[in-house]
């Protein structure tokens, strides 16, 4: 449904895209991952056909991004990173206009997702915080039902349970065989959603795996407090990869190993332990640290 081939743009010697090839079938969501400047929105401004590339093309339900950008545009869903909205709209104001501009009459679906993220539609979008303006952003991709939605960071600023809302959303329509590009900083939603996800870094798509895998290479940093030395040898002769952090304190790597790890907390006795979110930059580095070590 979406092919990227030979996908090249070039700002500077190291800057834009540098031959990205990936496709995402109908009815999968993709997740599109990688720090801050890699190149994600590069990639999704050639998919909507806001940007010509220096070579390669890319495509939608067969059609180039930007020979047909006109009707790329009309068909896609598209939550842009940063939205420009016009001066002095309420939130209604700015989807009656969307829907005007599309030609679309019902308003079944606008209403229902207005519901779904309680948004308050009839304040100004100047007075609104930066989650309420990503409400109304998404609302309006999802409002004329898409085949194809292309969302760029569509949970940044919004708080838990909007967020939870939102990875429902993409999960229901993933179910109506609905097919999404979308870019995230936040691993847990990508694993939570998508069936494969790309690593793009530097310009260039460093992988692209099926989320089996990724979630695979995924560490998890425990903090370990434990009654005894004895049981702080225990810990530290064991095969995991652990570091010693204080008075009878360790730090515990597990990574696809757990069962391990248990075991061998229950021959000890543990004060206290702790776990820490691992960093999505530091996930991507170590993944590309092991694959440039494997090649
Ligand atoms: N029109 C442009 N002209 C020149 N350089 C650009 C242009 N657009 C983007 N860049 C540069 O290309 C690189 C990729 O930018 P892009 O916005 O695609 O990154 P991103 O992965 O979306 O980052 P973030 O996660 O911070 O949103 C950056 O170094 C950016 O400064």
């Amino acid at each position: 449904m979406i092919q990227v081939k030979g996908l090249s743009k070039r700002f500077t010697k190291e800057k834009g895209l540098f031959d990205l090839n990936f496709e995402v079938k109908r009815g999968e969501v993709f997740g599109y991952i990688g720090p801050n400047g890699a190149g994600k929105s590069t990639t999704i401004r050639h998919l909507m056909g806001f940007m010509k590339p220096d070579s390669g093309y890319s495509s939608i339900d067969g059609m180039d991004c930007w020979k047909n950008a006109a009707r790329i545009q009309e068909k896609t869903g598209y939550l842009p990173g940063e939205i420009v909205f016009l001066e002095g709209m309420t939130g209604l104001g700015f989807l009656s206009l969307v829907q005007k501009m599309r030609k679309q009459e019902s308003i079944k679906r606008r209403d229902e997702l207005i519901e779904r993220f309680q948004l308050d539609i009839n304040s100004p979008i100047r007075k609104m915080s930066k989650g309420m303006k990503q409400k109304v952003g998404i609302i309006a991709a999802f409002m004329h039902a898409p085949q194809v939605l292309i969302l760029d960071e569509p949970t940044s600023g919004l708080d838990p349970l909007m967020q939870r809302v939102f990875i429902d959303l993409i999960l229901e329509e993933k179910q109506n065989n609905k097919t999404i590009l979308m870019s995230s900083h936040s691993f847990q939603e990508i694993e939570r959603t998508c069936d494969s996800a790309g690593i793009i870094k530097d310009g260039k798509l460093v992988a692209l795996e099926d989320m089996h895998l990724l979630r695979r290479v995924q560490r998890r940093i425990f903090e370990v407090k434990v009654k005894s030395e004895d049981d702080m040898n225990h810990i530290l002769q064991s095969s995991l990869v652990t570091e010693v952090k204080g008075d009878r304190t360790i730090h515990v790597t597990v990574q696809g190993n757990d069962q391990e790890f248990v075991q061998l907390l229950s021959r000890c006795e543990v004060q206290h332990i702790d776990t820490r979110p691992q960093d999505l930059e530091d996930i991507f580095m170590h993944y590309y640290d092991r694959r440039e070590v494997e090649r």
